[in-house]
């Protein structure tokens, strides 16, 4: 039984204060919870005052991105080791916008995975189609291209520990949601392409849905049998819905 996940992605949002603002009424709303995992990914600059406040709760901490050297001349980046340290365990791997603005491959993204996984954080890595590649019906195409690129050479376990998301960069800040059945039957394509390369490992993949997910359409979404979480965006820069989306997925 995967249990489970609601992360937020707050993506280039929130001064260090104004972090410390949300989470200190998030960790409030959802005391107790336990049945669904709860991840917040911040800016890195926000990292330690974020993790101030949640360490020892049930919210857990997330990155946005991280490179795969473990040190070096790499000006502006962060390594594995200096998130680990900092209590981070989950770090947003080849999300739309890093493949779309700063030109992530899929090379990339995998290198990162298997630098995530060699310093002890578990990547969300995140798939998904174009408008313009949807209307082509080059959905499964491309998301093929990316599982298979992105997981090659993880191991069984690693592949255990993987949460992916699915993301249409056409849902993504725009109000229109893939209908739950068509995000299933892709995530449903998804676990099918896992097990073709990892075997029943397949079953323990968390494999959520992100694009426009918000407190009215997030029950819908997690009823469908493929969908094991979501990656908010918008609606977790805000404590009450963030929390409404976390107990949707109770
Ligand atoms: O990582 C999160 C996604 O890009 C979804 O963002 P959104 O909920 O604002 O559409």
């Amino acid at each position: 039984m995967r249990k489970p996940f609601i992360a937020g992605n707050w993506k280039m949002n929130k001064t260090a204060s104004e972090a410390v603002e949300l989470v200190v009424e998030l960790k409030d709303k959802v005391a107790g919870i336990s049945d669904v995992e709860i991840a917040v990914c911040t800016p890195a600059v926000d990292l330690v005052s974020v993790q101030g406040v949640i360490k020892d709760s049930n919210i857990a901490l997330g990155a946005q991105n991280m490179y795969w050297e473990e040190s070096g001349a790499f000006t502006g980046e962060i390594s594995g080791p200096m998130l680990t340290e900092l209590g981070v365990s989950y770090v947003i791997i080849g999300h739309s916008e890093r493949r779309e603005y700063f030109g992530e491959t899929d090379e990339d993204v995998n290198r990162k995975a298997k630098a995530a996984f060699k310093y002890g954080l578990k990547p969300i890595i995140c798939v998904g189609e174009t408008l313009e590649e949807r209307e082509a019906g080059k959905t499964e195409d491309k998301v093929s291209g990316q599982i298979k690129a992105d997981l090659a050479g993880l191991s069984n376990e690693q592949v255990a520990e993987l949460v992916i998301a699915y993301e249409p960069i056409w849902a993504i800040g725009t109000g229109k949601t893939a209908t739950s059945e068509e995000a299933n039957s892709v995530i449903k394509y998804i676990r099918d392409l896992v097990r073709e390369g990892f075997g029943d490992t397949a079953d323990k993949v968390r494999i959520q849905y992100g694009g426009s997910v918000k407190p009215h359409n997030v029950e819908e979404l997690m009823a469908q049998k493929e969908i094991d979480g979501a990656l908010v965006g918008g609606a977790s820069l805000d404590a009450e819905s963030f929390t409404s989306i976390v107990k949707g997925a109770l």
